[in-house]
Parts: structure tokens; C-alpha cells; sequence
């Protein structure tokens, strides 16, 4: 069966699409798109000269119709730019699902924003993503995901960034990602250690559809929620890949069956055609049947 844990948010993030805020005919797309989760980029992907006319275009996207069950995240440029205090007012203004804070190094920037946004009476259902981008970052990824256990932090979700890790430690792309799957894993390890959810890194040969699957399955295996997505050709990919099959659905269906079963009252071990099941496996199944329930959820709204 799949990694099914349940995470504490238990929101699908699956596809995780960044649109520049710099572009406007994009922004209206994603009212179209199956992604479970849009990130509005201010930082990377608009020119510096550009800046205030993205944000000029989130707050006109914003008063529009609301995007329907898909969750909004703002990506803001770094607190410490010239950019930072105005990006932070206008997701105060906005008041999106999430704020996604680039290139974190420490906990210590984690405690920053979160004092900001209680300083600034945001409410609480407001909550912090940090992309994982950095060497420091990585080598950082438990202390910064222990800070969201902090009073007042509202940290929620990582999202591993491989195109600047690799402009910073020189690792070359490659298939298979062979050099950066311990760094990989060490967010991963990181996030089921404080209880927050882990966004796979993009992948930026967007007409590649062979490619994408095969490092969307990768990600899966590693325990990844989903997939940051740049092109939206790129979401049928991800949602499948980190979606459930039918196969994985039935087990745990079994599984849940045989625990209900009076016979195995006071049993912690039950034998299911012939494989030990466990308690720790009921846990594990009704994670994915709630999964699998949202999903369906999804295709009805
Ligand atoms: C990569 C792109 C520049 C490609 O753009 P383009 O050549 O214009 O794409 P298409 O002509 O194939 O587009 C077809 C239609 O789809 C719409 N579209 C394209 N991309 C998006 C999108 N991201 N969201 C919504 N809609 C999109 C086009 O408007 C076309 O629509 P229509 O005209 O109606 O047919 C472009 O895809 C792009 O800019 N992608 C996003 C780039 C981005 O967000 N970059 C920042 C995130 S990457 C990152 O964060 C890296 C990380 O920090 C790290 O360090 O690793
Ligand atoms: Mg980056």
C-alpha cells in the first residue's frame, strides 16, 4: 500500500501550480485548472521593475471571483528586499490560505514572519510555507520545521526548491536526481518529525511529460504530497502520480474491514490473505480512505 500517514492539515496538495503574478491572462487561467493549489509567484518569476505591477495584478485577481476549492498561496519576496514589507501588506490585505516565504535559512526566519503576521492581527487560519532552497536551509530543515511547533507559528508546509540548491552546491541536473535524494529526504524526514506537509521541487522541462511522471513517482515514493508545477499541462501528471489507485483504495478498505470485524476485538495483529496487517496499518488506511475521499470530493466541485 502507499504511504498514506495521515498529515496534520490533510489538505490534497498534489498539484501545486506557480503562476507569475506578472501575468495576467495566466492568473485568470487558473480558474480553469485542476490543481488542488495555486502559489501566486511575486518573487522569482517578475522582473524587479515588474514588482509593483504583480502585486497591482493580485489585487485586481483577488476582488475577482474566488478560485474554488483550491488553495492560494502568495510567494513573497525575501522580508530582508526591498520588496518584503510590501508583498507581507498586501497578503495582509488578502488574506490568502498561505504566505510562502523564499530562500528560508533558519528558524529564526520562520519567528520573524510569524511576528509580523501577530503583530498585524492576521488571522489565524493564515499560514506559513517556506521554500527549502538553500544549503543552509537543508541543513537546517528539522530546527525550522521544529519552529512551527513554536506558540504562535503557523508553519504548515515546505517546498523544496532544486533550482537554486543546485545553483548554490553545483549539483548537476541528472534523471533520478541521484546527488540530491539525501537532501531530499532530509525534508522529508523533517516534515513527518513536526507533523507539516512537503511540496517536490519543479521540474522545468515542462514539454517533457515522460520525464515529469517518471520524478513525480520518484517523489511519491519519497514521501512527497505533491509537486510544485510550473505549466499547467503539468497537473494531470501530478495529480495522478500523487493521487490513489484503485488497487490502494481496496486494500485499505480490506484493512479497515478486517479491524471491524468482532473478531478481531483485542487483536493488534490480524492475518489478511495471508499478510500480517497491524493497528499501525488501520492508522495508515483510513489516512488514504479520507484521501481518497477528498479526491472524490474534487471532481464534484
Ligand atoms: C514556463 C512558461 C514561461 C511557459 O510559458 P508559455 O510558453 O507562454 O506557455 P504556453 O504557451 O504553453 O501556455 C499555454 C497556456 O497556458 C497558460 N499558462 C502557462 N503557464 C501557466 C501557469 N504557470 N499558470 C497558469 N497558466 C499558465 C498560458 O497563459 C497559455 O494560456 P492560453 O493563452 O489561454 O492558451 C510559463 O508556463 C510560466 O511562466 N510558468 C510559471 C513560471 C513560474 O511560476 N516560475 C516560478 C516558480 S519556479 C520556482 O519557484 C523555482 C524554485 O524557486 C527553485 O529554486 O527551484
Ligand atoms: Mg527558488
Amino acid at each position: 500500500m502507499s504511504r498514506s500517514a495521515p498529515t496534520r492539515s490533510m489538505r490534497l496538495r498534489r498539484s501545486v501550480l506557480s503562476v507569475p503574478a506578472v501575468n495576467r491572462r495566466a492568473l485568470q487561467k487558473t480558474h480553469e485548472l485542476d490543481c488542488d493549489a495555486v502559489i501566486f509567484d511575486l518573487e522569482d518569476s517578475v522582473a524587479v521593475e515588474r514588482k509593483a505591477e504583480a502585486r497591482d495584478n493580485l489585487k485586481e485577481f483577488f476582488s475577482g471571483p474566488s478560485l474554488v476549492s483550491k488553495e492560494r498561496i502568495i510567494r513573497i519576496n525575501a522580508l530582508s528586499s526591498s520588496f518584503g514589507n510590501a508583498d507581507l501588506d498586501l497578503v495582509l490585505a488578502l488574506e490568502p490560505e498561505a504566505v510562502l516565504l523564499p530562500k528560508v535559512n533558519e528558524p529564526q526566519d520562520i519567528m520573524a514572519i510569524s511576528d509580523r503576521l501577530a503583530d498585524a492581527d492576521a488571522p489565524e487560519a493564515l499560514r506559513i510555507w517556506a521554500m527549502i532552497e538553500t544549503p543552509r536551509g537543508i541543513l537546517n530543515a528539522a530546527a525550522i520545521a521544529e519552529a512551527g511547533r513554536t506558540a504562535g507559528s503557523r508553519l504548515d508546509c515546505f517546498v523544496v526548491g532544486l533550482n537554486d540548491l543546485r545553483k548554490e552546491t553545483g549539483v548537476l541536473p541528472q534523471p533520478g536526481r541521484t546527488y540530491l535524494v539525501p537532501w531530499l529526504m532530509q525534508v522529508v524526514l523533517a516534515v513527518r518529525a513536526y507533523g507539516l506537509d512537503a511540496i517536490d521541487s519543479v521540474f522545468n522541462d515542462f514539454k517533457d511529460m515522460n520525464g515529469l511522471e517518471n520524478e513525480c513517482l520518484d517523489g511519491h515514493a519519497m514521501g512527497f504530497d505533491g509537486k510544485m508545477l510550473i505549466h499547467p499541462d503539468q497537473i494531470e501528471v501530478a495529480n495522478r502520480c500523487f493521487g490513489l489507485n484503485d488497487i490502494d483504495v481496496a486494500e485499505a478498505e480490506a484493512i479497515i474491514a478486517a479491524f471491524a470485524d468482532p473478531a478481531a476485538a483485542g487483536l493488534n495483529v490480524v492475518d489478511l490473505n495471508g499478510r500480517m496487517v497491524e493497528r499501525l496499518h488501520l492508522v495508515q488506511a483510513q489516512g488514504l480512505v479520507h484521501k481518497a475521499r477528498l479526491i472524490a470530493e474534487r471532481k464534484t466541485t
